[in-house]
């Protein structure tokens, strides 16, 4: 079966620094991919250039089969590419519920056409993520650990094929992680593949079927989550110094 997600060779370049080098990886339908690495290892790059918010400097990226590495980030998001942001940006002066409904109105296969059904299926989306009680308040008045779902429902809302998470669980706590978790795997029950970014790795190892080690940009371990996690030189690259 052709993998969703097909990443050959992307290297991205910021002047001299070497953000992503040479990475290849595929992720296959239905799949939940972890994504580790320490602080500055091209974590976010990554998500980045698959999104289309960067070109990557050299590589393919291929979605379904076909190459989308030339398409803009809203020609990948109506494909069915959909993202949350590590730095959480919900429209300020508009109702949570409005916040969702804009993914409804652009996401995935050009979205709904009229805004009362981007609302209807806004709140499907609010309710999947246990945020419907707040659907009527401002969106930039939430507190950190709703927006993280807001940012769920936002991307939800494009009705992807394959959601790219950017640490959705970063500042939650115990149960909002396990909370999150759960919300992810239900998302994986509809049918959507999974790349998530995490540094809580007790929450990535049980949310993933497999895990991509990044170091200095370079894939350093992909495959099973017990297995990766130790490969010595996973642990002198990232447990070791986060132990430290
Ligand atoms: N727009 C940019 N311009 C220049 N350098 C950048 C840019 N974006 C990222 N970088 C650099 O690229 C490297 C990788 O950054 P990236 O944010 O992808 O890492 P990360 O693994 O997501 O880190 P973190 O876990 O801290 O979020 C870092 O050294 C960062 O400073």
């Amino acid at each position: 079966m052709t993998p969703i997600l097909e990443i050959t060779n992307v290297t991205r370049r910021f002047a001299g620094l070497v953000a992503v080098n040479d990475v290849s990886f595929t992720l296959k339908q239905g799949e939940i991919l972890g994504v580790i690495g320490p602080n500055g290892a091209g974590k976010t790059t990554l998500v980045s250039l698959i999104s289309g918010t960067l070109p990557p400097t050299l590589g393919d990226i291929a979605f379904e089969g076909h190459s989308i590495v030339k398409l803009p980030a809203y020609q990948r998001a109506r494909l069915g590419i959909g993202r949350t942001f590590q730095i959480m940006r919900p429209f300020p002066g508009l109702s949570v519920l409005d916040n969702v409904a804009v993914g409804a109105l652009f996401g995935h296969g050009g979205g709904e056409s009229e805004l009362a059904k981007a609302r209807e299926q806004a709140r499907e989306q609010l309710r999947f993520v246990g945020l419907e009680k707040f659907s009527d308040q401002r969106a930039d008045e939430l507190g950190g650990p709703s927006r993280k779902r807001l940012e769920l429902a936002k991307a939800l809302a494009m009705q992807p094929k394959v959601l790219l998470c950017d640490e959705v669980m970063a500042g939650l706590n115990h149960v909002e992680i396990d909370e999150v978790i759960d919300v992810l795997k239900r998302v994986r029950e509809r049918g959507i593949s999974i790349l998530v970014i995490e540094h809580v790795i007790k929450a990535i190892k049980s949310l993933s079927d497999r895990l991509l080690v990044l170091h200095h940009g370079e894939k350093i371990a992909d495959g099973e989550p017990d297995t990766v996690l130790s490969n010595p030189q996973v642990v002198e690259a990232y447990l070791g110094r986060k132990r430290a």
